[in-house]
């Protein structure tokens, strides 16, 4: 996941960019990015590091213009170099940036069959730059002359849709034009638009989540269908098509339990009432398996599991305090590059209030246990806070398959779940008993608060891939480039695009 926003405006963007990237940017702390469109010319500035360290005065005044785009990015492709930074830019046709969040999975064949097939070059190893030369070429196929209409761009997204695999939400500038979103088939990454009224006109906002409309005073209009593309000409006038054959929404249901801010609404469902959802059906198999007094008090391990713990001590007619208090200056810490530093983070992050502890039975509930990095620590803290017992719950079921789809957790052994079962992984975080939500729970909590979502991308929970093209093979070799220091890396991506280059040819 990362965060993606796409502006028209009346006036200058530059900073409504930069806002909406603050409001995006538990989506991604890696690095950000922004690039304007003024007249026939983009100026852009990425670097690495957080909104606010990234762009100081002298960028934002180097970022004239009344359309743009930006990204907050948590790398899934690639490495997490500056070069990969988004958005990327391309100078033919017309002048095309893009910004991406989501994970395609047949990037590398692309970049194979592009430069065999189109003479394009793609000079890094990000998914997103070969996503954006799929779409200059297929913009480039679909025009003749000088000019570009919206039907232009609508057949370009729909071959898109035919050679591109993988999760993708998008926004793009094109240079003179305005800003083109789409959504992948599936709908896997999230997308909405919103507008705004100004005297000089209608003003719209492509997000990856409302609340970074909502943040900036535009109102929700609706989300980006899966398979859908807008296009916002200069002018502000609004184009729309669906581009796919047969779209099928799948939401991430990661994004309700974990990725999304809970005052975002996707999809027609609130990532609030969904996370209460989960905390209510917790709370029913937690009753069928203790009895009253085995719990004195519910905690929350801040932040994300608020909403689910709070709804948890509800129905289970028990207290609810806060036992750990949140550094709130240390990032989110699954998003953290690297297992060291995710463990330094966590001890710097939360500590306890010991007074809460003391010779008590703590439920402590968590919206996730994946690595187990936050779990281990937590528990041995509430020990030394002289607990009495440790029970953890989560929210979600246990992440047992790797993610391909734009959370960064490709291989298996890391998944804490994964080989082991409920009573090993207890016993690995040391608690005293272990409660996971079931997945028909899950997916029930989501449709409880929007009956229309009946399918989901569930697949780190049930290790069902949407799109029908992830085969254990294709598992075991991103694991394998993973798990393998670089020169290595470099001869099984070579040697996989020399197999590819075989089969092109
Ligand atoms: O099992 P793990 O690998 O530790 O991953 C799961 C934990 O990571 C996340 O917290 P994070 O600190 O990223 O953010 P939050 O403050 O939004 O909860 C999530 O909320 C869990 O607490
Ligand atoms: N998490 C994401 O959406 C990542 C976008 C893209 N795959 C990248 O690595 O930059
Ligand atoms: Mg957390």
């Amino acid at each position: 996941m990362c965060g993606i926003v796409g502006v028209v405006s009346q006036g200058p963007v530059n900073q409504l960019i930069y806002d909406a990237l603050l409001l995006l940017q538990h989506r991604g702390q890696d690095a950000a990015g922004i690039a304007t469109n003024h007249g026939n010319t983009f100026s852009m500035y990425k670097a690495n590091g957080l909104v606010r360290d990234v762009f100081r005065t002298r960028n934002m005044r180097s970022l004239p213009g009344t359309a743009g785009i930006g990204q907050v990015r948590y790398p899934t492709a690639g490495s997490s170099s500056e070069e990969e930074a988004q958005p990327f830019y391309v100078n033919a046709p017309f002048g095309i940036i893009l910004a991406h969040n989501g994970n395609l999975t047949n990037w590398e064949q692309l970049k194979i069959e592009m430069f065999k097939n189109d003479r394009r070059h793609v000079n890094t190893d990000s998914d997103s730059e070969v996503l954006l030369n799929v779409l200059a070429h297929e913009i480039q196929m679909a025009t003749t002359g000088y000019s570009l209409d919206p039907s232009a761009l609508f057949k370009a997204v729909t071959v898109l849709h035919k050679r591109v695999r993988g999760s993708y939400a998008v926004v793009a500038q094109i240079a003179g034009y305005g800003l083109l979103a789409f959504r992948d088939p599936f709908g896997i990454r999230p997308l909405c638009i919103g507008f705004n009224e100004t005297d000089k006109g209608t003003e719209y906002m492509v997000a990856s989540e409302s609340v970074a409309l909502e943040g900036l005073g535009f109102r929700f209009l609706r989300d980006v269908l899966p398979g859908e593309a807008i296009f916002v000409d200069l002018d502000g006038k609004l184009y729309n098509q669906q581009c796919a054959d047969n779209p099928m929404l799948n939401p991430c249901a990661f994004e309700f339990v974990y990725l999304a801010r809970p005052d975002s609404i996707i999809d027609g469902a609130s990532v609030y009432a969904s996370r209460l959802k989960m905390g209510e059906h917790l709370a029913e198999k937690i009753k069928r398996q203790f009895s009253a007094g085995d719990i004195d008090v519910v905690m929350p391990i801040p932040d994300s599991s608020r909403p689910a713990a709070m709804e948890l001590a509800l129905k289970l007619n028990l207290d609810y305090r806060e036992g750990f208090i949140k550094n709130r200056y240390i990032g989110r810490t699954f998003i953290m590059p690297g297992q060291g530093l995710r463990k330094k983070s966590v001890r710097q992050k939360l500590n306890a209030i010991s007074s809460e502890f003391k010779g008590k039975s703590v439920l402590l509930v968590d919206d996730s246990i994946v690595r187990g990095t936050t779990s281990r620590e937590i528990v041995q803290m509430a020990r030394d806070s002289g607990a009495k017992r440790v029970i953890f719950a989560s929210a979600a079921p246990p992440v047992m398959f790797p993610n391909v789809y734009g959370i960064d957790m490709p291989t298996r052994n890391e998944l804490i779940a994964y080989g082991r079962s409920e009573e090993e992984v207890c016993r690995e975080i040391t608690a005293d008993a272990l409660v996971y939500q079931d997945i028909d729970a899950l997916k029930r909590s989501i449709s409880d608060v929007n009956p229309a979502l009946k399918d989901f991308e569930a697949s780190c929970f049930d290790g069902i891939y949407v799109t029908g093209d992830i085969s254990r093979d294709y598992l075991d070799r991103i694991e394998y480039v993973r798990n393998n220091p670089k020169p290595v890396i470099e001869d099984a991506v070579r040697s996989q695009l020399a197999l590819n280059l075989a089969r092109v040819d």
